[in-house]
């Protein structure tokens, strides 16, 4: 289980994670999905213990990343496949993260068949890895210590088709075994074909959540009113579930009479009141896609750890 309560960061003037709130449970692949710089890697390295929130706060398997006693038997990272010691060779790389964790060696063996890196692969130095090897070798590293969770920042980055089905087939496996997956992409159809669950993230706020099926097939309603806010209290104390909320109004998992019926008890006056398109989540996307990040940042001087493999517990700040 990966609980994600009302994360903040911000870098100076800048937010790049804005109050995001998320659960994963064990049995899925929840897909965190968003256009470059909406806040994705952001909202990992914090649940990894990598950034320091501003607010809010990340657990897995109820506790702090930081405060697990042996993480690598627990989760899975990989957050930076490029990140890997480049000197060297993949077995070897390995063979160290195994020592260090108090895993078997025969481990090592096992992981880079599991991964799909044959003998000549697992003797040659990463710095010759093209970027999809170094994808599975950082894949074989999160697998190494069998944990229960993943958490992947776009693990299909350089993969070729063949990879990329290959890679979806192990995360669904994982997952129907009874493991949790945390898996993000700037692609909609790459975590489409995978994902239980969808996180949608733009400009550093969760646009929508909920059962990837659901969001997908945009059943529901479109709802707008001049006071969004107002409108969204009267669903919420309605019970009725938002699956996205965005400017160009409200997306409502329930029938037009339900919510028009909502807003007219909490006094709410709409302007707009349809059945929701289908493919409204792929509009959606699109629109955020379209617009790119919303806010530019001033980059940090003080460099934060990068995460391969190995999920480091240094922090720069
Ligand atoms: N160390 C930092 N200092 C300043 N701004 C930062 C820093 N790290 C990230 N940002 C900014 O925060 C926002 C979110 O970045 P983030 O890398 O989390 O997005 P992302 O969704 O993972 O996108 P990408 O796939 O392009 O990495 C961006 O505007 C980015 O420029």
């Amino acid at each position: 289980m990966i609980s994600v309560d009302h994360l903040t960061k911000r870098y100076g003037r800048h937010i790049a994670v804005d109050d995001v709130s998320f659960h994963c449970r064990p049995g899925t692949v929840t897909g965190f999905l968003g256009p470059n710089g909406a806040g994705k890697s952001t909202t990992l390295r914090m649940i990894c213990g990598l950034t320091p929130p501003t607010a809010g706060a990340a657990t897995v398997g109820g506790q702090p990343y930081r405060q697990l006693p042996n993480p690598g038997q627990e989760v899975g990272v990989l957050l930076d496949a490029s990140a890997q010691h480049a000197g060297r060779t993949g077995r070897e790389a390995l063979t160290v993260a195994a020592d260090t964790m108090g895993v078997e060696r025969d481990e090592v063996t096992a992981k880079l068949d599991l991964v799909g890196l044959d003998a000549t692969a697992a003797r040659r130095r990463v710095r010759a890895y093209s970027l999809g090897m170094r994808q599975r070798l950082g894949l074989a590293h999160a697998l190494l210590g069998d944990p229960r969770v993943l958490i992947l920042d776009e693990p299909a980055n350089g993969l070729d088709p063949e990879g990329i089905f290959w890679m979806r087939g192990l995360l669904r496996d994982f997952a129907d075994r009874g493991g949790t997956v945390l898996l993000s992409s700037h692609l909609l159809r790459e975590v489409e074909a995978v994902a239980d669950r969808l996180v949608v993230i733009g400009g550093g706020r969760v646009v929508a959540q909920g059962d990837k099926d659901d969001l997908l097939s945009g059943a529901g309603t479109r709802v707008q009113a001049r006071n969004q806010q107002a409108l969204r209290r009267a669903l919420d104390s309605a019970g009725l579930d938002v699956v996205s909320d965005t400017d160009g109004g409200l997306l409502v998992h329930a029938e037009a009479e339900a919510v028009g019926q909502a807003a007219a008890d909490a006094g709410v006056a709409l302007t707009e009141l349809r059945p929701a398109d289908t493919g409204g989540l792929e509009q959606l996307f699109l629109s955020l896609t379209a617009g790119g990040p919303t806010t530019t940042a001033e980059p940090t001087t003080s460099g934060e750890p990068t995460a391969a493999g190995e999920p480091t517990r240094e922090d720069a700040r």
